[in-house]
Formats: structure tokens, sequence, C-alpha cells
């Protein structure tokens, strides 16, 4: 393992019966924050699942696991609904036999107030903090999310991955999500998963590489799909709606063309988004 590997995952596999959930699986974790990123099924939580010996691999190993203090906020967290926050982490402290646990403070470090209030009436985001609050008790080297901001509204998303931003400063992160944005939010390195086998791996500018997306609605729907097409840089053309999504890897020189288009035919746009590529666009160009 080199200095900078705090954990490597050597060919590892899991099947449920004849199903390979997670097939020929290496990688080297690295200080930082990771994230997991996979669509729906493609394995991610049967990879936390060993990495937090959950369960074991049906073949392959991690090597230097063991040696480090892992936490682990399952997508679906353990928290009794009756319990406040303060007794929550007690309750987890106990659990762990953490006995210099101080709930006020680690509460506060996660943006939580120590309210009187229990689990079951706090919001999506706060009940999530206190999650990681709870996997935060034995002071972890390295904490392992599982979906952590999938079920969350807007503002919940923000307050949790802006948090993860923070605690990756002090420990390891690697957490899972099936959406690139969110991927791209928190993460130094990314792992795309799919259907059970590591796709690649890399920063998010190396996944993205030069491509963007660009949504594009009109007043009239006039443009025909080959005219879009014929635009410099355009790669890939999808619609959905009354919305065409132009995947591009020269975003400004499509832009111009684009606005250009609908000046000589007298268009009106109606929005313009220029964004990321969709996973799915992502998996067809890794594939190509
Ligand atoms: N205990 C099990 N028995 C049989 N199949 C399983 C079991 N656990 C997971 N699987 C299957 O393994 C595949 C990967 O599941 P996993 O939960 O790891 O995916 P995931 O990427 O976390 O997806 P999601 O975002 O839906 O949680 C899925 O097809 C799932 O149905």
């Amino acid at each position: 393992m080199g200095t900078d590997e705090a954990m490597n995952v050597t060919q590892l596999t899991k099947r449920f019966g004849t199903f390979t959930a997670l097939d020929d699986v290496s990688f080297s974790l690295r200080p930082g924050c990771t994230s997991l990123l996979g669509e729906n099924g493609a394995g991610k939580t049967t990879l936390l699942n060993m990495i937090a010996r959950v369960t074991t691999p049906t073949s392959g190993q991690i090597v230097g696991h063991d040696a480090i203090r892992i936490g682990y906020l399952p997508q679906r967290p353990a928290l009794y609904p009756s319990l406040t926050p303060v007794e929550t982490i007690r309750y987890a402290a106990e659990l762990t036999g953490v006995t210099n646990v101080d709930p006020v403070h680690l509460l506060k470090r996660v943006g939580l107030e120590p309210v009187d209030r229990p689990a079951a009436h706090l919001s999506g985001g706060m009940r999530q903090r206190l999650g990681i609050a709870q996997a935060l008790v034995h002071d972890p080297e390295l904490l392992l999310l599982d979906e952590p901001v999938s079920a969350l509204d807007p503002r919940g998303r923000r307050e949790v991955l802006d948090l993860l931003s923070d605690l990756k400063r002090e420990r390891m992160i690697l957490y899972s999500t099936h959406v690139l944005p969110d991927a791209e939010e928190a993460s130094d390195w990314v792992l795309l998963l799919r259907q059970g086998r590591l796709l690649m791996e890399g920063t998010v500018t190396d996944l993205l590489g030069s491509k963007s997306s660009i949504q594009v609605r009109l007043f009239n729907d006039v443009v025909t799909e080959d005219e879009w097409r014929t635009l410099p840089g355009v790669s890939h053309v999808t619609r959905s709606g009354t919305t065409w999504e132009l995947e591009t890897d020269a975003k400004d020189v499509t832009e111009r063309a684009l606005l250009q288009l609908l000046l000589e035919r007298g268009l009106r746009l109606q929005s313009l988004h220029v964004g990321h590529p969709s996973l799915e666009s992502l998996f067809l160009e890794v594939n190509a």
C-alpha cells in the first residue's frame, strides 16, 4: 500500500446465490472525500457493507480497514424516534463503549442544536445530521455514508453536502450517490460503478472530460433534431418533453452557433441551461 492510500480493495466480488452484485472491484481509498457514483442496483450498498464489515466478500479482500476506525451511516439509519438528539448520542456512545463523548459538542459539530425534540419530529436534514453525529461517536478515521442526501429536499441536501465538505478536512469520507451533481459537490475523487463493476475512477473533471449539456427550450418548438445535431460541437441530441438536450464538447462554440441560429430564424428562447451531461450519457461515453 502506498503512503497516500489508507485502504486497498482488491478484486472484491459479492454473489447472492447466482447473482453477482459486485464483480472484481479493485481500488485504493485516498485521503479526503470519495464518492461512489452509480444508478440504483449498481452495488454501492453491497460495497459499503463489506467495507463496514456488515457482510463478508465472496472473494477478494480489503486490506487496511482493520487498522482504521470506521463509522457507518446506512441508507436507512436506525434512529429511535422517541429519543432527543442528546439522548440518541448518549445511547450510541453506550452501544459503542465510548465514555468520553460530549453529546452537545458533537451535535454542534454537525450543526445541530441540542433541541429538546424527539428524532421523529426533526426535519429530514436534521435527522440525517443526527445520523452522521451518531456515526461519529467513536471519532472514526473513515466515515461511510450510504446515499446521505438522496431522500432530502434541496435545503437538506445543501446542509448535508456542506457538512461533508467540512468533515472531510478531519477524516476520510466515502459516500454513495446516484446523482452526478451530488458526487461533484463534496468529493475529491469519484468511483463510478455500474452493474457491479467499477467502470472508472478519477476526479469529477476527469470523468466529465470536456463534455457539457445544453438544455434549450423555445416558445415555438420548430427546430428539428437534425438541425440541433448540425450545430458545431454537438455529439448527442435528446429530447424530454419540450426541452432539447444537446451534448457538446465545445460549449461556447455550440452556444454561439445556437444563438445565431435562433436569431436567423427569428425564434425566441424560453430557457437555456448549461450543465453537466447526465450519468446515462457518461456511461455511454465510457462504454463507447
Ligand atoms: N441480500 C441480497 N440478496 C440478493 N440480492 C441482493 C441482496 N442485496 C443486494 N442484492 C442485489 O444486488 C444488487 C446491488 O444492490 P445494492 O443495494 O448494492 O445496490 P445500490 O447501488 O446500493 O442500489 P440502491 O441505490 O438501489 O441502494 C441489486 O441488484 C440488488 O437487488
